[in-house]
């Protein structure tokens, strides 16, 4: 199991910090963007990307959860992003967004809601190369993920077999009780939050994670 380590659940006073003790660990680093009215929290800009940048060679993803995706890929990949993932609820092209990213040379990753069918991601073979499995809300953190998130992990896997293939991860309520059951289903990775910040000891909570199939 591949773990994308999610920034927002870093000490805010000392995120170069909290970088250093997972970076021999950790697979990448996953940056929310939310801009207080898709969702109701106001999170990292581009610069913030940019220091993040500076800081470690781990692919960064660029978590897009804003009303205007396209106004904002441009700076997110000015700034250093690997991996720019974005909702169908934030554009009004979904596949020209998804394009604009792999058009400037990041991977173009889709996020799929909780209340969103998993089957919608077909008609969008080859346009995209991660799915983001939505565990929760967008948004939020430190809640329990929804139940129905393994047996929709189970028809993202299926469906895939047909699509040319993408990376599967999970986002949100990944708990230990959780990710077990994510890597069983067929998850190719987690975002994990408080599971590594909130541990004793970050950089082994990440060799466990890497252990899970
Ligand atoms: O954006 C999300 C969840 O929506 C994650 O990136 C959070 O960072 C998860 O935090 P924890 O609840 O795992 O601490």
């Amino acid at each position: 199991m591949k773990a994308f380590v999610s920034l927002w659940s870093a000490d805010p006073l000392d995120i170069g910090g909290d970088i250093d003790r997972v970076a021999g660990h950790a697979d990448g680093f996953h940056i929310d963007v939310t801009d207080g009215h898709l969702t109701p929290q106001l999170l990292f800009g581009p610069d913030f990307v940019a220091a993040v940048r500076k800081r470690t060679e781990l692919a960064i993803e660029v978590h897009l959860m804003v009303t205007n995706a396209d106004v904002w890929i441009g700076p997110f990949l000015e700034a250093g992003a690997d991996i720019v993932t974005v909702h169908r609820r934030s554009t009004r092209d979904l596949p020209a967004t998804l394009a604009r990213v792999a058009d400037g040379g990041a991977t173009p990753g889709l996020a799929v809601e909780t209340h969103e069918p998993v089957g919608d991601v077909s008609a969008l073979a080859g346009a995209f190369d991660r799915l983001l499995l939505m565990g929760t809300e967008i948004g939020v953190k430190g809640v329990e993920v929804d139940p129905l998130v393994y047996g929709r992990i189970g028809e993202a896997v299926a469906l895939r077999e047909g699509m040319g293939g993408f990376d599967l991860f999970v986002d949100g309520g990944i708990r230990q009780h959780t990710v077990g059951l994510m890597a069983a289903a067929g998850a190719d990775g987690v975002i994990p939050g408080s599971l590594v910040y909130g541990a004793p000891d970050p950089a082994a909570r990440l060799s466990w994670l890497h252990g899970l199939r």
